[in-house]
């Protein structure tokens, strides 16, 4: 197959940052992508409802002129969150979900819960409004190895949390891990999860093998090939459980290339790119639009988009930048280590 046309994909995990490199990494993902939900990470962090409808405007006068890509705002849940708040900003549609950060998990995740138990009566309005609740689904205790963090996640909090409330809607966010993908595939209607693009690409030598290479190094970490083979195959099944959320999370290369480097992979640019080269590997390419543009409105119960974008294949290796110029600074694009043949054709602001 040389061309394939689908609906226009949406991205379900999406850092867009702000000011500068808001300014800088917009057009990728406008271009491609008809929506995406917008990560609450700033600092300080998206809390209030006022918050999300400012960062919102932000985002819609940072867009190319033209262009139709729609922000989904979601707030940063801490334990000062307020229910009413949530709920009022669901039925008036400026926010469609709400982020768990563990806090110290990751990235700008200081303000986030230390302890569910506070965050109840927000998490029980959500179950009744059918909010659903994104989660950055690892544990913070530093006894547990950062390769079991998520899998020991599940157990500790997430599967006490939706045997408490089971009526919760859940995506569990950038799974790594066979633990993930055998936890939502058992979990209910309520529970899905996104996939990102690199780790269905990279294992964990790509960060260590050879050097560290900080360009693939994020959160929740690559974990081993047999994780990596389970995401694929998750990914590539159709299975609406499972979604896209590029976690595209630009940090300046100056951030990342130093002795404590920030926690995140840059991918927008070529994430469709890449996303259709494991889906011909996988022999899925049928199944790619499931993944990138169907069963990410059917969880979050919104349309399906009616535009349509074309890939094309071509014989000749296609050339992305190494890097892009940021008004704060480059920032590295996600390497996938093999040649890409695969491009979006039309590309619309
Ligand atoms: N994925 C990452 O490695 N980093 C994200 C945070 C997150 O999604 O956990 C970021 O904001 O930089
Ligand atoms: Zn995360
Ligand atoms: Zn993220």
């Amino acid at each position: 197959m040389n061309s394939l046309t689908i609906r226009k994909p949406d991205d379900w995990h999406l850092h867009l940052r702000d000011g500068a490199m808001l300014a800088g990494v917009l057009p990728y993902s406008a271009g491609h992508f008809a929506r995406a939900i917008i990560m609450p990470n700033l600092v300080p962090p998206v809390v209030t409802v006022a918050d999300a409808a400012a960062y919102r405007n932000r985002i819609e006068m940072a867009l190319p002129p033209g262009s139709a890509f729609q922000p989904l705002m979601t707030l940063y849940l801490t334990e000062a969150t307020k229910p009413a708040d949530v709920e009022a900003g669901f039925r008036d549609g400026v926010v469609t979900a709400v982020k768990l950060y563990p806090a110290g998990a990751t990235t700008n995740s200081q303000s986030g819960v230390r302890d569910i138990e506070k965050v109840l009566p927000v998490l029980e309005k959500m179950a009744a409004i059918g909010m659903p609740l994104c989660v950055h689904g690892e544990v913070t205790d530093p006894a547990v190895d950062i390769f079991d963090r998520e899998a020991v996640f599940i157990e500790r909090v997430l599967d006490p949390l939706l045997r408490r409330i089971p009526e919760l809607r859940v995506v569990m966010e950038h799974l790594t891990t066979r633990d993930g993908v055998d936890y939502a595939t058992a979990g209910g209607d309520n529970l899905a999860a996104t996939i990102t693009t690199h780790h269905l690409i990279i294992n964990r030598n790509a960060i260590l093998a050879g050097g560290i290479r900080p360009h693939y190094y994020c959160l929740p970490v690559a974990k081993r090939e047999e994780h990596r083979l389970a995401l694929r195959k998750a990914a590539t099944s159709g299975d609406r459980r499972f979604f896209l959320g590029t976690d595209s999370a630009p940090h300046l290369d100056a951030l990342k290339e130093c002795a404590c480097g920030c926690a995140g992979i840059f991918s927008s640019i070529n994430t469709l790119s890449c996303l259709a080269h494991v889906f011909e590997e996988e022999g899925a390419l049928d199944r790619l639009e499931a993944f990138v543009s169907l069963n990410g409105p059917a969880f979050y119960r919104l349309p399906a988009n009616e535009d349509r974008i074309t890939l094309v294949r071509s014989t000749e290796a296609i050339h992305f930048p190494a890097s892009v110029e940021t008004g704060d600074g480059p920032v590295t694009v996600f390497d996938p280590m093999f040649p890409i043949h695969w491009t979006v054709a039309n590309e619309a602001n």
